[in-house]
């Protein structure tokens, strides 16, 4: 049997380094993620996972070193363009905006993404002096969420039927059925801010996928689960790389990490110490030392 040659190389972090100020965040870090596997990022608190989840999403410029996504390369790109070329992310804490249903906040992700805009065209229905390139700013800053709060008062539906284009029906078609791939289509005519906190992580994906990612980053979705949500939510992210997106995943829980990932990356004090399979990793002496604390040749 000729031997099966390994997927490529989607995301390329190459000897990054990331400084802020006199403190060193990540220190010559390496590592690939290939297509189609879950990646898992793990290391102790301070170790630098959210650092080059920011470098790699453009909320940070590396100091030092290059980031390629599919050939290209993102270090210091800006956020929209680099969500435009296929990379997704969600948020340690949960950013969503509160005040628009869980539909509409879906519809906001699927317009970060698309040349032909939704959200762009309601924004000069209102009038919103907002250039089509500043609208993945627009978003993150919570603008959107400012006018949706605006219309709601004034009895406008925010994602309105007056104007139920095409384009419009064809978005709401998809944002539901990622809302039911994440298991809240019940919810999709809810306000964000009433769902329960497992609703709103599991929301903060679908919105994600809305942007049609190659790769999906996901910081800590399991923060504050209780082990049934836990369980549910790992066969979420197994879903979702059968949907053929690659998953690069920060998670502290080592059974959640251990169980869902193909490979795992280990970081410590800016460095990765450690690269291989769940079963690797989990032998690995420097990792144990990392995480019980004490140095690698006592562990
Ligand atoms: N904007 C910033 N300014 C200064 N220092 C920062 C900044 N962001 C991160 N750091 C520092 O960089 C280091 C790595 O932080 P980072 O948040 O990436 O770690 P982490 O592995 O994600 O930790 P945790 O598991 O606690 O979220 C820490 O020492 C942190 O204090």
């Amino acid at each position: 049997m000729p031997e099966q040659t390994p997927p490529r190389a989607m995301l390329e972090v190459d000897n990054v380094t990331i400084r802020f100020g006199g403190v060193v965040a990540l220190d010559g870090v390496d590592f690939v993620v290939r297509e189609g596997e879950i990646l898992g990022l793990i290391g102790p608190n301070g170790a630098g996972k959210t650092t080059c989840f920011n470098a790699i999403t453009g909320v940070a410029k590396p100091t030092k070193g290059a980031i390629r996504f599919n050939g290209e390369s993102v270090a210091g790109r800006k956020r929209y363009k680099i969500t435009r070329l296929g990379i997704a992310r969600t948020f340690q804490n949960i950013r969503l905006f509160p005040e628009m249903t869980a539909l509409e906040n879906v519809l906001v992700g699927a317009d970060a993404r698309h040349k032909t805009s939704v959200v762009g065209a309601l924004l000069r229905v209102y009038r919103v002096p907002v250039k089509r390139h500043e609208l993945a700013e627009v978003t993150a800053t919570g603008g959107l969420a400012r006018l949706a709060q605006q219309a709601r008062r004034t009895g406008q539906r925010f994602f309105g039927l007056s104007r139920h284009t095409l384009e419009e029906r064809a978005a709401r078609a998809k944002a539901t059925e990622l809302l039911r791939l994440v298991g809240i289509d019940v919810r999709a005519g809810e306000l964000a801010r009433n769902l329960s906190y497992g609703e709103q992580r599991r929301l903060e994906i679908a919105r994600a996928l809305a942007t049609e990612p190659g790769l999906l980053c996901l910081d800590e979705p399991a923060a504050g689960f209780n082990p049934a949500e836990k369980e549910e939510l790992l066969a979420l992210i197994r879903k979702i790389r059968d949907t053929g997106v690659t998953v690069l995943l920060i998670e502290h829980d080592m059974r959640l990490v251990m169980g869902v990932t193909d490979r795992i990356v280990v970081m410590e004090f800016g460095k990765k110490i450690a690269e291989g399979t769940p079963a690797e990793v989990r032998e690995n002496p420097k990792v144990i030392a990392a995480y019980l604390g004490v140095p690698a040749d006592a562990a």
